[in-house]
């Protein structure tokens, strides 16, 4: 049987692996619509601190900023983290914070390491999430783990910009992995209030997903509230 250190330590070389060999299909060229569409909804103060859950080198931690938001993220390859500032004219400050590295431009700050290593001080000043492509990177087994890590280290009274997809499991091995609608209810609901504010059909948009035979791709984008403690 396979504990679950070693379990942690494959997932990790998986995802050091993929940005090693420049295996990242889930990057986007440009900011991601549901950003752009539903941000407004959090009513955020410009001042405000977003915390970005496995960011890769993710655009959409640029227009956060643009916002007037700082931007945290965290990140388990350098690569990652290194790629995003060269690859945006940043040149990074860093320096060791526990088991992470802290890269940081023009306040935005990526944490380099393992996003069950963050803790509470690590979050103090977090009012929102915005999460792309994070939830869904992860097997179900992590799932929940996931989540209640999350909602331990985030202050009350949290929102969370979620982007969800669905798919037929069996079609496909992830990552991304299919997580539907009725699944971010079951993870969240003890947490969080939630809203669902869109859901739309976008496999005519994805051959990448077509080419792979799935036959129904889903996007969902959803609105959480944590409950006060
Ligand atoms: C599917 S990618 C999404 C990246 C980004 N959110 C985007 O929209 O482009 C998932 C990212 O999570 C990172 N990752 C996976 N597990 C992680 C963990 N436990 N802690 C921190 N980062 C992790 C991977 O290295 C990868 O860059």
């Amino acid at each position: 049987m396979i504990d679950d250190n070693s379990q942690a330590q494959s997932r990790t070389a998986y995802w050091l692996e993929r940005w090693e060999r420049n295996e990242t299909g889930f990057h986007q060229t440009g900011i991601n619509p549901y950003l752009l569409e539903f941000w407004h909804e959090l009513q955020l103060s410009r001042d405000s601190t977003v915390f970005v859950p496995l960011c890769g080198k993710s655009h959409d931690m640029l227009w956060l900023r643009q916002q007037g938001h700082t931007v945290q993220g965290v990140e388990l390859s350098t690569t990652a983290a290194q790629a995003f500032f060269s690859e945006n004219g940043l040149i990074p400050q860093s320096h060791a914070h526990g088991r992470f590295m802290h890269w940081e431009a023009n306040d935005i700050a990526i944490l380099c390491g393992d996003f069950f290593d963050l803790g509470t001080q690590d979050m103090r000043n977090v009012s929102a999430v915005y999460d792309r492509a994070a939830l869904v990177a992860l097997p179900p087994d992590l799932r929940q783990r996931y989540v209640d890590h999350l909602l331990r280290i985030l202050p009350e009274n949290t929102q969370i910009l979620l982007i969800t997809l669905d798919y037929p499991q069996h079609e496909m091995t992830g990552p991304p992995f299919a997580v539907s609608f009725n699944e971010v209810t079951a993870l969240f609901q003890a947490y969080a209030g939630i809203t669902l504010l869109s859901q739309h059909n976008v496999l005519a948009q994805n051959p990448r997903f077509q080419a792979r035979g799935i036959s129904r791709l889903e996007e969902s984008a959803v609105l959480l509230k944590t409950f006060a403690r």
